[in-house]
């Protein structure tokens, strides 16, 4: 494996630790998380339209510059770091990012490196994910149904996807599934989900829809599934106990007693979390977007390569911080035409 940064001696310590990333209303952004590339090797019907335009190579970064924007977060006080896409694990050489930000783990810099993938690339890497210190995994998966998995992905193929969470298990890694709901697509499934979860030692959550790019608006809103109708139908057949378990994340938790596993729920629009954000998102450009709800964002190219110091880069983020708005203007309503957000979920990796 080649480093991307070489092994330099270790610096005196330096006393003078900068200031945290504080945003105006007083939350403390520790958490970054990077979409590696606006790239997919499928086409979920409510994240991407199925002819999409990507972006020329020569405007997306490069891994070294990936690696020094992730690094500089690092040494503001991000702690976790969470790569996702697109699908990242399609970028050629991915790996090598994921192993040098590694040694942010392991020099105690952060608590966690983590991604968000689709699993159809995880039978090839999920050895060496663990390898590089990750230690737990999203994966995306809607269906256990082949004919819908293919239908809702547009040509995914489901084996694919379950030989890699298996091979993911074996590597070592936590295996959260995340499963957008959508009515009248996967609404009949969620009690087998939920036995599949409990049953694979998996947690489970579910996400409510949100309107973002143009997919063909009228779908996206026919198959928004309030989570609060969702739980109502689980507690038919499941038991649901409080649970103050958080990763960091979004996700409220409850714990089912007859799995023992535990189910996150992630509601935007019923119950909006932004209170307490905690996270700002990187795009494979090199734009900073201060929340996913919201269009404002900040262009972290320019200062990066306009000088190999630091400096530039870190005011820049630091103003862009005090742009960070309250929270996203989502809404789901037969009377609004078009997607509150126009950037695909992809852009900016969920
Ligand atoms: N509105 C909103 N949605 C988010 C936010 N963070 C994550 N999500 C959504 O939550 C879903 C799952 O995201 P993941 O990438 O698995 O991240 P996560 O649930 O925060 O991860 P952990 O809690 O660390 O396991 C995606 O659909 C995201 O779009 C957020 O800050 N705001
Ligand atoms: C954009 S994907 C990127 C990572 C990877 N390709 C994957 O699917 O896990 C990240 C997460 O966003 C979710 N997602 C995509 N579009 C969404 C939407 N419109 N509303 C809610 N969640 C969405 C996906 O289900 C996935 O869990
Ligand atoms: S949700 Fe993930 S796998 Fe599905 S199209 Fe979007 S980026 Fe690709
Ligand atoms: S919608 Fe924006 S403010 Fe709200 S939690 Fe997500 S990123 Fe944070």
């Amino acid at each position: 494996m080649i480093d991307l940064v070489p092994e330099a001696p270790s610096p005196a310590p330096s006393l003078a630790k900068p200031a945290p990333l504080v945003d105006p209303f007083g939350r403390k952004v520790e958490y970054l998380r990077v979409s590696v590339t606006d790239r997919c090797d499928l086409r979920c019907v409510y994240c991407m339209a199925e002819d999409m335009s990507f972006l020329p190579k020569a405007e997306v970064l490069t891994l070294e510059e990936l690696d020094r924007l992730c690094s500089t977060f690092v040494k503001l006080g991000t702690r976790r770091l969470r790569l996702t896409g697109g699908e990242p694990l399609v970028r050629r050489d991915v790996m090598r990012l994921i192993h040098a930000l590694g040694r942010h783990i392991k020099a105690g810099d952060l608590d966690e490196l983590t991604l968000t993938t689709n699993g159809t690339m995880l039978f090839k890497h999920a050895a060496g994910l663990f390898e590089a210190g990750v230690r737990r995994i999203n994966v995306s998966l809607d269906t256990l149904d082949p004919h819908k998995f293919q239908a809702i992905t547009r040509w995914g193929k489901l084996d694919k996807i379950l030989g890699g969470i298996q091979a993911a298990k074996e590597a070592g890694l936590k295996i959260k599934i995340n499963t957008v709901a959508l009515k009248g697509v996967n609404d009949d499934e969620i009690h087998r989900m939920v036995a599949w979860c409990g049953e694979q030692g998996f947690d489970l959550t579910f996400i409510e829809v949100m309107p973002m790019g143009d997919i063909g608006e009228g779908a996206r809103i026919g198959q928004y599934w309030p989570l609060s109708m969702l739980k109502a139908e689980l507690q038919k057949r499941w038991t649901l106990e409080e649970s103050d378990h958080r990763t960091g994340g979004p996700a409220r938790y409850m714990r089912v007693s007859e799995t023992g596993q535990r189910i996150g729920f992630i509601t935007p629009l019923t119950h909006n979390f932004c209170e307490s954000c905690n996270r700002v998102r990187l795009t494979c450009t090199g734009t900073l977007y201060m929340c996913l709800g919201q269009e404002d964002a900040a262009d972290l190219r320019t200062p990066m390569r306009v000088s190999d110091e630091d400096g530039p880069l870190i005011d820049a983020v630091r103003e862009a911080i005090t742009r960070k708005p309250k929270g996203h203007d989502f809404i789901i309503d037969r009377r609004h035409q078009g997607p509150a957000v126009g950037r695909h979920m992809s852009v900016t990796g969920g």
